[in-house]
């Protein structure tokens, strides 16, 4: 080999490994990196390679398979024939080659052809017997693809009984609308979630389910385009010649087909619906990422077959992305209902795609330090799934000397509290819960909800009378209301006003468990509230509790330890608790206080080792007084008792504490803890 070809020889492999990495993510992970133009752009230079230097061609090269990996996990479902991509054009001059190869193949002057909207979703294949569903795959690698029976039984507008009992194998895209995927990641954006990157993606992802229950939860919906074959002879089998016969054949038996088909006798008419289509899609609430061409006649169709990877009588024109390079002005943190902030960049608005764009988002931190996008610098904008404006790339050719990476912002831009990034989420979170403006209307409807304070009169309706009155502006406001303050609201009478303002008064005498709850940490739900309440007693105990005092609770976790210890030492919290406390909120546990049957189960769900003499009561009183309280007096020492009370000449239960840094307690400092509860011994 010369230098020149070893060094071919080496850019080929190189770029069948990189197509083969990125069809992994594409196809298998429904994860791509790179946009499909990127893709399309190694793919074909690849191509022109082993065009010209046909020497490094192979039968096993990545251009001429189709699709992804199947997950035996799924079920298996094989085809014959297989089920094929399609040829790519880019242009009219491609377009047109392709009209009039198949004129010569066919020895025609003008082949007809039905063209159709390509659909940027996941190819499915749809058996129907006798006009029922019964069985569903996804393409997987062409020759044999994912059983997706029940989770397609789960898409609404594939019927899963026929108008005709007709068996036919049938193909067609299962796509996300543009509209459900927008509300989707918005929705996985606010919890924390990466979002898909496109409707595509979304579909794939949704619909490649183990669980058909996650597929029933998404909005997804199919167009069917080909009759593949026909599985029992019927009257109508013999009645469809030709390609557009078979869209409206379909469409009779009550399958949703994609309207804006149209047969095109010339190549005149094919451009006409290219042109028409190029802008015109835009407008519609599913992506298309082209038009696909075929010849109309079916029994000429067979006449020209199919190559390994695609038929010879059909193309897909594709549509050319739409990347625009603008300028990044600023890059803006906002702050969502739950807390999550979210960094868009603010841009020299542009056209892309059919609209202005002044804004695109950048999701999170690791999407821009990934990308490096900083303030100053040019960027390609895209919109991702045709829709959401993204920033594709820095051209960092362009970037102008001084800029800085850039550091996401330490305390949330709505209240000034830290912000966190919990392990395992993309995105940061303010800590301000109930203090912070941004995230008060969610805080006040959980705070006066039925598991937590309460207070009847007060849902979501009256949360928004509330804040729009402008009556509340913190979480303590609720009890600062007056009568005649809710008098004022719209559709309030006296009476209304009159049971409002009782239900919040009542409110003030719950439990520290639903306080606790109510105050909306993060991962402290009515369980670990009641935990936290019974174990500290008061509310102040709580707030001086450390970390390290958390941990030692069992069924506490380093995230709930860390999510209460973080949220307690925000001052605008702290502000907020003390208020309430001096507006007349119990801040001690009942059980505490006394509840009627006089129990003080300070202890409950403790494990408690007691070991060696006891000076002020007998061991066996000692053991039956912590019973009493609800703990549970173990016998030996493990990971999870709460506590070691050691008298004297306690033995080896000690040591084996100290291994497991158990807090050790002697003998006075268990009766002072419980007198600093206000409990005393009585027998
Ligand atoms: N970004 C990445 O990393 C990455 C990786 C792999 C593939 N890709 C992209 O995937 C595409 C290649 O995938 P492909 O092999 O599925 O081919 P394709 O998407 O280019 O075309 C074939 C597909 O079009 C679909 N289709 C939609 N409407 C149709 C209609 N009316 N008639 C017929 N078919 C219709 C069918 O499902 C068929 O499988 C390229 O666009 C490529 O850029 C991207
Ligand atoms: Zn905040």
């Amino acid at each position: 080999m010369t230098s020149n070809e070893e060094a071919i020889a080496a850019r080929i492999k190189e770029l069948r490994e990189s197509i083969a990495y990125h069809n992994h993510r594409y196809y298998d992970l429904d994860q791509p990196e790179i946009t499909d133009a990127e893709y399309d752009a190694l793919v074909q230079e690849l191509m022109r390679l082993e065009e010209q230097y046909p020497q490094f061609k192979s039968t096993e090269s990545v251009i001429n398979q189709v699709g992804g990996q199947v997950n035996p996990a799924m079920g298996v479902v094989s085809f014959s024939p297989p089920v094929l991509s399609l040829n790519n054009v880019h242009n009219a001059d491609e377009l047109h080659e392709f009209y009039n190869r198949v004129g010569q193949m066919l020895a025609e002057d003008t082949p007809k052809f039905t063209c159709e909207l390509k659909i940027d979703g996941l190819s499915v294949v749809i058996r129907y017997h006798e006009g029922q569903l019964v069985q569903a795959a996804t393409r997987g690698d062409g020759l044999s693809g994912e059983d997706v029976t029940q989770n397609v039984r789960m898409i609404r507008s594939i019927p899963q009984i026929l108008h005709q009992p007709v068996s036919f194998e049938i193909r067609g895209e299962v796509y996300m609308p543009r509209s459900a995927f927008m509300a989707l990641n918005a929705k996985r954006e606010e919890e924390g979630q990466s979002v898909f990157a496109n409707p595509r993606n979304a579909a794939a992802g949704s619909l490649r389910q183990l669980d058909p229950a996650v597929t029933a939860s998404r909005e997804l919906s199919a167009f069917f385009y080909q009759i593949r074959q026909w599985t029992q002879d019927s009257q109508f089998s013999s009645q469809i010649t030709t390609q557009h016969q078979a869209l409206e054949f379909l469409r009779t038996v009550g399958l949703p087909v994609e309207p804006h088909f149209a047969y095109c006798e010339s190549f005149d008419e094919i451009m006409d619906y290219v042109q028409k289509w190029d802008s015109k899609r835009q407008t519609l609430d599913y992506d298309t990422d082209g038009l696909v061409i075929k010849l109309d006649d079916l029994s000429k169709q067979a006449i020209l077959g199919e190559t390994q990877k695609a038929p010879r009588w059909a193309v897909a024109y594709k549509f050319p992305p739409e990347e625009v390079l603008t300028e990044v002005l600023a890059i803006e943190i906002s702050v969502g209902r739950t807390g999550v902030l979210t960094p868009t960049a603010i841009l020299k608005p542009v056209h892309v795609a059919g609209t202005t764009v002044s804004r695109a988002s950048l999701h999170n931190e690791d999407i821009i330090r990934e990308r490096d996008v900083r303030v100053g610098d040019f960027v390609f904008i895209r919109k991702a799934g045709e829709i959401i404006p993204e920033v594709v790339r820095v051209e960092k050719t362009l970037r102008p000397p001084h800029t800085v990476p850039f550091e996401f912002p330490k305390t949330c831009p709505a209240c000034g509290s830290d912000v966190v990034r919990l392990p395992g989420e993309a995105a940061y979170r303010c800590t301000g819960g109930m203090a912070c403006p941004a995230q008060l209307r969610e805080a006040l409807i959980h705070f006066a909800s039925r598991d937590a304070m309460d207070i009847e009169g007060m849902g979501e309706k009256t949360v928004d009378l509330l804040l729009n009155a402008g009556l509340i502006k913190r979480v303590d406001d609720i009890y600062r209301l007056k009568e005649e303050d809710l008098l004022k609201l719209p559709r309030f009478g006296k009476l209304s006003a009159k049971k409002l303002a009782q239900s919040i008064e009542q409110s003030k005498s719950r439990s520290l468990s639903r306080l606790i709850f109510a105050l909306g940490m993060r991962y402290v739900g009515q369980r670990v509230a009641s935990l936290l309440a019974s174990h500290f007693g008061t509310m102040e105990r709580l707030e001086a509790a450390t970390y390290e005092d958390l941990l030692a609770i069992p069924d506490v976790g380093e995230r709930i330890a860390d999510s209460v210890v973080t949220f307690l030492s925000q001052p605008l919290n702290k502000e907020v608790i003390a208020n309430l406390k001096s507006l007349g909120l119990k801040m001690i546990d009942d059980t505490i206080s006394g509840d009627q049957d006089g129990s003080q189960k300070v202890l409950s769900g403790q494990s408690i080792v007691v070991t060696g003499s006891f000076v002020q009561m007998p061991r066996k009183n000692l053991e039956a007084w912590i019973a009493q309280l609800g703990g549970k007096v173990a016998s030996s020492v493990s990971s999870r008792t709460a506590m070691v009370i050691a008298g004297d000449k306690p033995g080896s239960k000690l040591e084996k504490a100290k291994e497991l840094q158990v807090p050790i307690l002697s003998e006075q400092e268990f009766y002072e803890r419980m007198a600093n509860l206000g409990i005393r011994y009585s027998q």
